[in-house]
């Protein structure tokens, strides 16, 4: 699970942690929260014999103690947080909840009822998003119901809104069978006194315990994967019916307020009740005149437009592709392989960089999810393990390199591509060839390196797309360093392979080569596409070929196959594909390819037009259309 993207979804907005625990609040901003804290005031005295379970009980304390808060700050300033996080942990023996000890003898019970035996620690946790509006209409104001939970003393605020989602974590511990000695040697420590159960597995507490079942941050007091999780679900895509939408009269009839008034405490009459709910009141003009659903509220679907999260991210969109590649040139990620954790100052000085500014790099690169920060120092993710340390498997690095070094500067040129007319893809695109063959063997070999990298993710998939075993011979058209020809000998052990590129790609592409048998398969062979004889073969392959080339370019390759691929022979085209096809879920990696990307049926009657029949599309990965044909009898 990739968590901080996750993270970063409550970014731009105001989040609070409704908690005094400092163990909370340390577990979320090492995880790249950025959040205020203002601890809940909420009296945990829900009667706890009214829950059918112990984390029912957890759940709901949870939801008051976010509620509570969202309601007191949305009185002070008309203002709610956007988020507003709540969480509650318990100990549970059987039926029974144990809470915070009230003194050493309520410890020294607890921690009696917990000697030798499992029991289970449940955290509850409420994730409330907050609307707070009022509702202008022509020539008034319209403030509508106080919700129930709200302090009554300003009747006259504007309304609150809010949905809440919530879930609970149960992990599972064993205490040791501890001597009486050693309970109040523990008890005496001072540690028990603020933890649920008495005790905190975290530090001294440690030691009292077996072993432990699920997720230890669970019994720390934040269940950090679920709570993910559960924004991934909320917010990827945002799901407006996984919210559970707030009834005011659905919350219990508990004492929350210090202030409340009698009245206001003794509840309200069903038909109030269905109205605004305990508190619920109407203080001006009639609510039925202006019902608003949360989810337009939320949207702003009244008064204001909805907030253009999408179009914010994308304006910033250049400056965390640039955070990017400035890490991976500094070569930050490798540095932290070797030898991270580390702490800014200590990157720094490796780097040979300004202190201030990497440990900015640092705090971006962490909320970007690329880094994950700890009280030991900055580390690389798994993504960034795998994907951008330059040595690895999987590394990207030569991509973002090159996107760096070229792509970067050639689409600053895009306004002038669109006005001179040209495609702005293909303008940029096309830009980016001339470069490409115009410059230094060292741009080459970048250019290579972004190719390699990338083909490496999807070369299994192609190969593998269709049964291929039919055919000796292949020849992959632009096959740059042989990623793919070398998937395919060693996919298919009949299979000779000969990688045709422009004679300045085939004479580096040494440089790429691993060894093996199936090397032998594999020949190189230099040409160019558009204007020399194709090398024979039962088989022409063209991986993220096409896009990048005008539609008369592209006819003139598709008819330059067709002529040299015998009757029987195989067509095989992999490019990104279409949306409609439900490929990939990033249509941004697409955008970024050259032309647009086609749809299946564009692919069949593309090979169709040239003479392939029997035409086949497959899915490969998450980014790839398969598609291959057989050459027809003239
Ligand atoms: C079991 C256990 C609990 N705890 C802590 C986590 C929680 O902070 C506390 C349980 O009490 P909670 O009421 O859940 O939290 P809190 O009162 O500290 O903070 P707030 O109400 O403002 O949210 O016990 C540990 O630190 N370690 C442990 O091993």
């Amino acid at each position: 699970m990739v968590l901080c993207p996750v993270i970063g979804k409550l970014q731009h907005k105001r989040v609070v942690l409704a908690s005094a625990s400092p163990r909370r609040q340390e577990i979320l901003s090492n995880a790249g929260l950025r959040f205020e804290v203002v601890p809940s005031r909420f009296k945990e005295k829900l009667h706890k014999a009214s829950f059918a379970t112990p984390y029912a009980y957890a759940v709901e304390t949870a939801k008051q103690k976010a509620l509570e808060v969202a309601g007191r700050m949305h009185q002070k300033d008309l203002r709610a947080p956007d988020v507003v996080i709540g969480a509650d942990t318990i100990v549970a023996v059987g039926a029974m909840i144990l809470e915070k000890p009230v003194d050493k003898q309520d410890a020294y019970r607890m921690l009696s009822r917990l000697n030798g035996k499992e029991h289970s620690v449940f955290t509850g946790v409420a994730i409330v998003h907050c609307c707070s509006k009022d509702i202008s209409g022509p020539g008034r104001t319209l403030r509508l119901t106080l919700s129930s939970w709200a302090p009554r003393a300003h009747p006259t605020d504007g309304r609150l809104d809010t949905e809440v989602s919530e879930f609970y974590e149960e992990t599972t511990v064993k205490f040791s069978e501890l001597s009486e000695e050693l309970l109040w040697e523990y008890i005496n420590s001072g540690e028990p006194m603020d933890k649920a159960g008495g005790y905190g597995i975290q530090a001294l507490g440690g030691m009292l315990v077996e072993y432990v079942h699920g997720d230890f941050l669970n019994v720390v007091g934040f269940p950090l994967n679920h709570f993910c999780k559960e924004l991934a679900r909320l917010y990827y895509p945002p799901r407006p019916e996984d919210l559970r939408r707030v009834r005011h009269d659905s919350i219990p009839a508990v004492d929350t307020f210090e202030n409340l008034s009698d009245s206001e405490a003794g509840g309200s009459d069903p038909g109030q009740s269905a109205k605004g709910g305990r508190g619920g009141e109407q203080v001006d003009g009639d609510r039925s005149q202006a019902p608003r659903t949360l989810d337009a509220a939320l949207n702003g679907a009244e008064s204001r437009p909805p907030f253009p999260t999408g179009l914010l991210e994308l304006m910033d969109g250049f400056k965390a592709s640039k955070v990017l590649f400035t890490a991976c040139k500094l070569k930050l990620f490798d540095v932290l392989k070797d030898q991270g954790p580390l702490q800014a100052v200590d990157v720094a000085r490796k780097l040979s960089t300004c202190a201030g500014r990497t440990e900015q790099l640092l705090d971006v690169c962490a909320a970007l999810g690329l880094l994950e920060k700890t009280h030991r120092g900055y580390g690389n993710t798994e993504v960034a393990t795998l994907h951008l340390v330059s040595d690895g498997e999987h590394s990207l690095q030569g991509l973002a390199e090159y996107n760096d070094a070229h792509v970067w500067g050639v689409f600053t040129r895009l306004g002038l591509a669109v006005r001179e007319g040209a495609d702005q893809t293909r303008g940029a695109l096309g830009a980016m060839e001339e470069e490409r063959l115009s410059q230094s063997k060292e741009l080459t070999l970048q250019f290579m390196r972004a190719k390699h990298s990338l083909s490496k993710l999807t070369a299994h998939h192609v190969a593998t797309a269709f049964d291929l075993s039919r055919f000796a011979s292949a020849c992959d058209l632009g096959g740059c360093t042989g990623i793919l020809a070398r998937e395919l000998a060693q996919e298919y052990p009949r299979l000779q392979v000969t990688v045709f590129d422009l004679p300045e790609v085939t004479e580096l592409s040494g440089g790429f080569q691993r060894g093996g048998r199936q090397t032998e398969r594999i020949r190189f062979v230099p040409g160019d596409i558009f204007k020399d004889s194709l090398p024979e073969a039962d088989l022409y392959v063209l991986s993220r070929i096409l896009q990048d080339w005008p539609d008369d370019k592209l006819h003139k390759l598709l008819s330059r196959i067709s002529s040299s691929c015998k009757p029987g022979g195989g067509l095989l085209v992999a490019e990104a594909a279409a949306e409609e096809e439900g490929a990939s879920r990033s249509p941004r990696l697409r955008t970024l390819s050259a032309g647009q990307p086609r749809s299946a049926d564009e692919h069949r009657r593309l090979l169709q037009r040239h003479g392939f029949r029997d035409v086949r599309v497959a899915r490969a990965g998450d980014l790839l259309c398969v598609v291959l044909g057989t050459r027809a009898a003239p």
